[in-house]
């Protein structure tokens, strides 16, 4: 392969993994059409961890289902590497952490953070052991290896965020959309999700994460806030 064959080796990737220009969002209320996006323009490298800050109702969720594709803006882009978003998508190009989490139930929790590598098919596909080391060393970081045999229902909310989480980052993502990570987890998790947020950021990873949380703001790269429908940059994280 050339060094001018793909885009990660001119360092493409890294100069946008994510590129939104003129993202537009309304949602139709009785009482008149709420703007929540207003023209938003927003990129990130590939090595950065972006978070995304706002006031509640700022539309901090409404812009992650958008990035995602699991909503369709009125107007403006999304691109992935420059390409946009589609239903083929793979989990490989964007991964996401909704708030509403999405774990299929009739999977074991060891089941719902494989399925990204399962369904990785092609050159990209895993064997079962990568799978399975894969998964339980995902677990374990996370402090949920007790829990694989599991279904979703059967552990606390808290417990299925950071499965979700693992399912998220199990493909090793492009691009990494995580909407409040840190909400559900005691003082005692939050340093294993904050430190696996990170090392996807360092890997390669565009990670944008949507929070209230001082100590997520602390390890970003950059910070965004969300405000009457517009991103403004608050300047490098302090420590
Ligand atoms: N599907 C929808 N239909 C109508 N209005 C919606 C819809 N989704 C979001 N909204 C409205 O858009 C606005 C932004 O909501 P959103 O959930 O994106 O805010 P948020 O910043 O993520 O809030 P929080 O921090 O509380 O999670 C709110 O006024 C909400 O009521």
């Amino acid at each position: 392969m050339t060094s001018t064959s793909t885009g990660t080796e001119t360092g493409q990737y890294r100069a946008a993994a994510l590129r939104v220009t003129g993202l537009r969002r309304s949602f139709p209320h009785p009482g008149g059409d709420v703007d929540v996006l207003r023209g938003l323009e927003l990129s990130v490298r590939g090595g950065e961890l972006v978070t995304v800050s706002g006031r509640s109702g700022s539309g901090k969720s409404s812009l992650l289902a958008l990035l995602c594709g699991f909503d369709a803006p009125d107007s403006g882009t999304v691109l992935f590497d420059g390409e946009p978003i589609g239903a083929d998508t793979p989990w490989t190009t964007c991964a996401v952490l909704p708030q509403a989490l999405g774990l299929a139930g009739e999977l074991t929790i060891a089941e719902n953070v494989a399925l990204p590598l399962r369904l990785r098919g092609g050159a990209r596909s895993v064997d079962s052991t990568a799978v399975t080391a894969r998964v339980n060393a995902l677990l374990t970081e996370l402090r949920i290896d007790q829990l694989g045999d599991r279904y979703p229902l059967e552990v606390s909310f808290g417990q299925q965020q950071r499965a979700a989480l693992a399912r998220a980052v199990a493909a090793r993502p492009t691009v990494l959309l995580t909407d409040e990570p840190t909400a559900h987890l005691d003082a005692g998790t939050t340093p294993a999700v904050l430190a696996l947020l990170r090392r996807c950021a360092d890997e390669g990873a565009a990670v944008i994460v949507a929070t209230h949380d001082a100590q997520v703001h602390r390890i970003a790269d950059r910070r965004v806030a969300l405000k009457e429908g517009v991103l403004t940059e608050s300047g490098p994280a302090v420590n």
